[in-house]
């Protein structure tokens, strides 16, 4: 599953949020959205799984305008794992892991012997096994993270979206969870605020500022000390982890530069 957007803007009240937005995914691609605070991540992932409408320009999945899919074909095409997930009501969890097979379900279709089963996978594979019958909202954030990141898997969806996946997750869970969607065969984009994990589990990275996409590429091409000092303000020593093979960014605090330390 290959995800396109061509020329995507967007405002809100007419502040103009994204500019000119051209992306490609491809399939089977693992890759990160990377920027400050405010630069539009959750926006630009808002347009593609159709919270918002883009203003101009139009977004493709395997070559298809989205807002051609029904919601139910949507589903069916694409896990979303979005940043804000309020609920209203008190739900099992078991539910909550439920609801990610709603695309695959006729009108009142009960859950299958098949649907308990990966249900019960799913929960596993994100360390929630015995947590079937605990209500969602009793659950801490890390755990609710995990049972939403359950129903993405039990979606079995050909492309995931992510906003930030590893938000509220202890170290040990966010290597585990980025694993476990690095292990899916299937095609990711997802924001990541930690440039250490993009330049771990992403093929390609996309990086934004101010509403605009100002570097792609491999994360050794687009985590430079040059990028993270203009887009993020701070100084980074960058090397090769020995055991990873990848980028191992160190930040720096402004007094290294000055050489007094507040
Ligand atoms: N509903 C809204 N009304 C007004 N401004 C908004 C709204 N939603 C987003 N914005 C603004 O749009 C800009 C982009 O926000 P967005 O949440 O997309 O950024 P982000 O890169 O995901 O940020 P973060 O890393 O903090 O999650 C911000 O300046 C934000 O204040």
């Amino acid at each position: 599953m290959s995800l396109q957007v061509k020329n995507l803007d967007y405002q809100i009240d007419g502040k103009s949020i994204l500019e000119q937005i051209c992306l490609e995914v491809k399939d089977g691609e693992f890759v990160g959205l990377v920027g400050p605070n405010g630069c539009g991540k959750s926006t630009l992932l808002k347009n593609i799984y159709r919270t918002y409408k883009p203003g101009r320009g139009t977004v493709f999945l395997n070559e298809k305008d989205v807002l051609d899919f029904s919601f139910k074909k949507m589903a069916g095409e694409m896990a979303v794992m979005a940043q804000e997930n309020h609920v209203e009501f008190d739900f099992e969890v078991r539910d909550m892991v439920m609801f990610g097979r709603y695309a695959k379900k006729k009108f009142l279709q009960g859950d299958s012997a098949e649907d308990k089963k990966l249900c019960e996978k799913c929960l596993k594979e994100v360390g929630l096994s015995g947590y079937e019958h605990r209500s969602y909202l009793s659950l801490s954030g890390g755990e609710k993270q995990r049972v939403l990141l359950a129903r993405v898997l039990m979606q079995e969806s050909a492309f995931i979206v992510l906003d930030e996946p590893t938000n509220h997750l202890d170290v040990s869970y966010q290597y585990q969870i980025m694993d476990i969607l690095k292990g899916q065969d299937v095609t990711v984009f997802s924001s990541i605020h930690d440039l250490n994990l993009a330049a771990l589990y992403c093929d390609r990275i996309i990086f934004m500022y101010q509403g605009k996409i100002v570097d792609y590429g491999t994360p050794e091409e687009v985590l430079t000390k040059e990028n993270i000092r203009e887009y993020f303000g701070i100084e980074a020593q960058i090397t090769t982890n020995t055991a990873t093979g990848k980028r191992q960014i160190y930040y720096l605090p402004g007094w290294i530069k000055s050489g007094k330390r507040a």
